[in-house]
């Protein structure tokens, strides 16, 4: 390993819920090798070096294995590493800022692990395979709640009793990452100015929406997990806390979890979890999905507008806001009444600008790209230590 760990090449691993997104950074910033798994645990596919094939990857560790000898492959050399850094969905209560990665940091991670089950447990798979893998590699975590640590009391409290029962349950918000790299970026790939009320969309296979007021989050759709606000992949979003209780009660608390985690949103509705193939599938029932999806966004949205007092600029992002044309267009259709217009044909083709002549409220598509923030975090803990 080189003697400066801050100038040496930074792996970054992004464990989403259904993918493992992995690349290597120059301390230029210049990106060495990149490598995504998707649809890990189901038909899961390997895309590095610009192949793709599908390859059964059943848990997010096999999934770096293989990404790890795609890259060898590549010419990386895993000697040079100066540090590898992660997402890490919840921090819990105590941890906000990005940090190395110590036991006690560990282990404050770990006990979020209920918080985030579809996150944390891999994410920290990852973690330890690479410490298996090079022992002693100086290893930094950021977290997805961070960029919500600017939402007001009134909006992140539930209206709970302070008991030792209610400990730690307030709304966290999560895509921090994600959120917080397009606030740093877009003005830069539009060569417009921050929007002063932003309406984030960071669609994906987990999906939120969040009110950004001059660059500051100020509300967003996900709460204490990343399973409320809107319909996604396999979590339902938004639902009463008594029909959580009641669904419990005629199962047990790891049923009821793995139902509401696993079991529901887009798969339940439509069949499949991932959008692409809703949309391949062309049935009522995946059709009736894709329709929840985007009458729910549609209504949180309204929620997210309401919080910044209007709205200026709509961004979508995610694999589901980047690639979706028909999602898109029924959210900007469903946001009409803001005075949004927009290009069918500049939607269809994905152009990043979206909003047609004369809209009140611009329109946009930002490729979400939490590794290279990460990276940028890591590098500034590392060299800050
Ligand atoms: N071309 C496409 N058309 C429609 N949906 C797509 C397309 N490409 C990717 N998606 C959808 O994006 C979602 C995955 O988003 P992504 O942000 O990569 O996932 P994760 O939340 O695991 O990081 C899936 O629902 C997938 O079907
Ligand atoms: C927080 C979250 O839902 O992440 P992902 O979109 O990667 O599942
Ligand atoms: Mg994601």
């Amino acid at each position: 390993m080189r003697e400066d760990p801050a100038l040496a090449p930074i792996l970054v691993a992004n464990a989403g819920s259904s993918s493992l997104k992995v690349r290597v950074f120059a301390a230029t910033g210049e990106t060495l090798f990149a490598g995504i798994a998707s649809e890990i645990g189901g038909h899961s596919q390997l895309t590095a070096g610009g192949r793709s094939e599908a390859l059964p990857l059943p848990d997010h560790a096999d999934a770096l294995a293989a990404l790890l000898s795609a890259a060898e492959a590549g010419g990386f050399d895993p000697a040079a590493l100066g540090a590898a850094a992660h997402r890490v969905v919840h921090g819990g209560p105590d941890l906000a800022a990005s940090a190395e990665l110590t036991p006690d940091v560990l282990a404050r991670a770990e006990a979020a692990s209920a918080l985030a089950p579809l996150h944390n447990p891999p994410a920290l798979a990852v973690i330890a395979a690479v410490a298996r893998a090079w022992p002693g590699l100086r290893q930094v975590a950021a977290f997805d709640t961070a960029f919500h640590a600017t939402i007001p009391e009134v909006g992140w409290r539930y209206a709970l009793p302070d008991i030792p029962e209610t400990r730690g349950i307030r709304r966290y918000g999560f895509h921090g990452l994600s959120y917080a790299s397009l606030v740093a970026r877009l003005p830069s790939a539009t060569g417009l100015p921050l929007p002063r009320r932003l309406l984030a969309a960071h669609l994906g296979n987990g999906a939120s929406i969040c009110a950004i007021r001059d660059g500051r989050s100020v509300a967003t759709t996900m709460g204490y997990s990343p399973l409320g606000g809107l319909t996604m992949g396999t979590r339902t979003g938004e639902i009463d806390g008594n029909a959580v209780l009641e669904i419990a009660r005629r199962s047990d608390i790891n049923r009821a979890a793995q139902i509401l985690n696993r079991e529901s949103g887009l798969k339940a509705l439509g069949g499949a979890s991932d959008m692409r193939a809703l949309e391949a599938a062309g049935t009522k029932t995946a059709a009736f999905a894709i329709d929840h999806f985007i009458h729910w966004a549609i209504h949180q949205a309204g929620a997210m507008v309401a919080d910044m007092g209007g709205c200026d600029a709509v961004v979508f992002t995610g694999g589901i806001g980047e690639n979706s044309a028909t999602v898109r267009a029924g959210i900007l259709g469903g946001l009409a009444y803001l005075g949004l217009t927009f290009d069918p044909e500049a939607n269809a083709r994905g152009n990043r600008r979206l909003d047609a002549a004369g809209s009140r409220v611009l329109a946009l598509i930002h490729p979400a790209d939490e590794e290279s923030w990460i990276a940028e975090e890591a590098r500034q803990v590392i060299s800050g230590s």
